[in-house]
């Protein structure tokens, strides 16, 4: 996954829903830490998406325990063929399991997989100067800054949007989104300032996050706006 071109990932914990994808997006997303045995289901992956490793932390929203085997799982992840990037979170990056993230950053990297270093904030869309130096950081270690904001209101929304437009003509590769009903709108018009990459759910009854489109909306939007 080059990141040249907008990617729309279909977000899931079962890799066996890879055809219902397929129609409408670029690659799926596969959510490790919603899954019982992620790692045997990539062994048993026959797909014909390419695939971003995620495995989501309590602490930014998702089911993983904070401890060694999550980046550990996430790093032999990377390993997998189909497996083209990877997710990991900025604030393990910086934060307490600094070392496992960085090694699992470079083990990702040793193995060809992209990195997409995210930022997620689940209760508002911080100041412009505050999202620019998130993405700024997230840069620092990935090859795509993602960041994913809460919008109170419209007001937030076009911030985000006017910083996606400003960090891509400066040449940065960034995904943005704003979470919840205020922000939806921002999943299919993000792409058009440069956002690189969006996320919707193969079942529309397992949302990975607040506001997301299905998938087969999202496709459409995207390319209808682009
Ligand atoms: O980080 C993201 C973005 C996301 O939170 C969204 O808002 O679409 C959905 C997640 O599955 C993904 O890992």
């Amino acid at each position: 996954m080059d990141f040249e071109g907008f990617v729309l990932a279909a977000s899931t914990a079962d890799l066996t829903e890879e055809p219902d994808a397929r129609a409408h997006a670029d690659a799926v997303e596969f959510r490790m830490d919603r899954s019982s045995d992620p790692l045997a289901a990539l062994d048993d992956y026959d797909g014909d998406l390419p695939l971003l490793a995620t495995n989501r932390v309590e602490w930014e929203g998702g089911d993983a325990p904070d401890d060694e085997d999550r980046l550990m799982a996430l790093a032999a992840a990377a390993e997998h063929p189909s497996v083209e990037a990877v997710d990991v979170e900025l604030a393990a990056i910086v934060g307490a399991r600094n070392d496992d993230a960085l090694w699992t950053v470079a083990h990702a990297r040793e193995h060809d997989a992209a990195v997409v270093v995210s930022i997620h904030d689940f209760e508002e869309t911080p100041a412009r100067s505050e999202c620019a130096r998130l993405l700024g950081q997230a840069r620092e270690f990935g090859d795509v800054a993602k960041l994913a904001v809460t919008a109170e209101d419209r007001s937030d929304v076009l911030r985000l949007l006017a910083l996606t437009n400003a960090q891509t003509a400066a040449g940065h590769r960034v995904a943005t989104m704003a979470m919840g009903e205020v922000g939806r709108h921002s999943r299919a018009v993000a792409p058009v300032y440069g956002s690189c990459l969006g996320f919707a759910p193969v079942d529309p009854e397992r949302a990975t996050a607040p506001g997301q489109y299905d998938l087969a909306t999202l496709r459409e939007l995207v390319d209808t706006l682009r």
